[in-house]
């Protein structure tokens, strides 16, 4: 490890060992903090702001009637009782310190995101060595935007291929193409979500437009011939749920080697994280239809050619 690498830190919100579906065989996820975009579907809220952020669970809460560690601990008043027996928090006397997370014994107050080197990551990914070797999988950066943080992902992703582990990064392409061409030099494999062809539309359900992401795609299949490149769309109610909006994808999509396309059903996992961060959940109580998911996988396997 150069000791440049080595130090250099990023904001990292989870590390997830033990996953089976993002990538190759088993693989560790680690999240990096901070995305450009805010898709309303989007299942890790916690992952929009590029700084630590509070967050408060209720159910873990041991109420103000037995503890109030939280409210003692803050150095500036921003904690309160409450008729509810819960702490009540004023944003704008906040100065984000997180001594109050330090001090809650439940976790009911937690902070998402943490300084982390490399170092300390790697050192984390190494610990499931064994099942990597045994499944093929590996390191897989996710977010979050992976590519939200281009310095510390590209010294994350030299030090795990110079440890011989395999790298992939799951990316939305809205980033600087230096940056992701610079990842794309360490991958083994990259895994990119190409939500819908429709920029007006792209612009209202996520804030930006698709126009840089569909050319970094086109980039990098030409700049990297043989990099594997999983495709990946989320398939969400009311944004690009038509067999329309899945057709113009696969269209769009290049006769390619080493090219697999994936629809992912829209799910709600995310939605009790929007309440622990304050934050309105944007997609309310929608859902997808019943049956489309099989229609939808059965226009992609018509188009044999473009995944041999
Ligand atoms: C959390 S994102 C992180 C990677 C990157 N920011 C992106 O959007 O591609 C990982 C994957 O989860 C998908 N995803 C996020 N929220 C989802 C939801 N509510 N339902 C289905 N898929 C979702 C994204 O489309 C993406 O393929
Ligand atoms: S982060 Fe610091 S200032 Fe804000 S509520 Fe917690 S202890 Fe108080
Ligand atoms: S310290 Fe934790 S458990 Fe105690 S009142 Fe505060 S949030 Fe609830
Ligand atoms: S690009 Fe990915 S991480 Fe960012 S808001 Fe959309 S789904 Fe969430």
């Amino acid at each position: 490890m150069t000791l440049s690498d080595a130090k250099t830190t990023g904001i990292v919100f989870n590390i997830q060992n033990y996953s089976v579906h993002d990538g190759d065989g088993i693989r560790t996820l680690v999240f990096l903090k901070g995305c450009p975009l805010r898709c309303k579907w989007c299942s890790n809220p916690e992952s929009h702001k590029k700084q630590p952020e509070l967050a408060f669970n209720p159910r873990k809460c041991l109420t103000t009637e037995k503890c109030t560690r939280c409210i003692k601990a803050c150095p500036n008043g921003a904690l309160s009782p409450s008729e509810h027996h819960m702490p009540v928090f004023d944003p704008e006397k906040c100065v984000r310190c997180h001594t109050c997370a330090e001090a809650c014994p439940s976790n009911a107050l937690n902070v998402y995101g943490e300084t982390m080197t490399v170092e300390e990551v790697i050192t984390r990914v190494e610990k499931d060595d064994a099942f990597y070797a045994r499944s093929g999988g590996g390191m897989t950066l996710s977010g979050g935007e992976a590519m939200a943080q281009p310095a510390f992902a590209a010294a994350l992703l030299r030090e795990a291929r110079r440890k011989r582990i395999h790298c992939m990064i799951e990316t939305c392409g809205h980033c600087d193409w230096e940056a992701l061409a610079e990842a794309c030099a360490s991958l083994n494999a990259l895994i990119m979500d190409i939500k819908c062809m429709d920029s007006a539309k792209h612009k209202a359900f996520t804030g930006v437009g698709n126009e840089r992401i569909l050319e970094n795609f086109a980039r990098v299949c030409e700049t990297f011939p043989d990099l594997p490149i999983m495709v990946r769309t989320p398939v969400i109610p009311g944004f690009n749920d038509t067999e329309e909006d899945i057709r113009a994808i696969l269209e769009f999509l290049p006769q390619r080697k080493g090219l697999s396309y994936e629809l992912l059903p829209y799910h709600r996992f995310g939605q009790p994280k929007y309440d622990y961060l304050g934050k309105t959940y944007p997609m309310g109580d929608q859902e997808l239809e019943e049956g489309l998911m099989t229609r939808l996988n059965i226009i992609q396997s018509s188009y044999t050619t473009k995944f041999a």
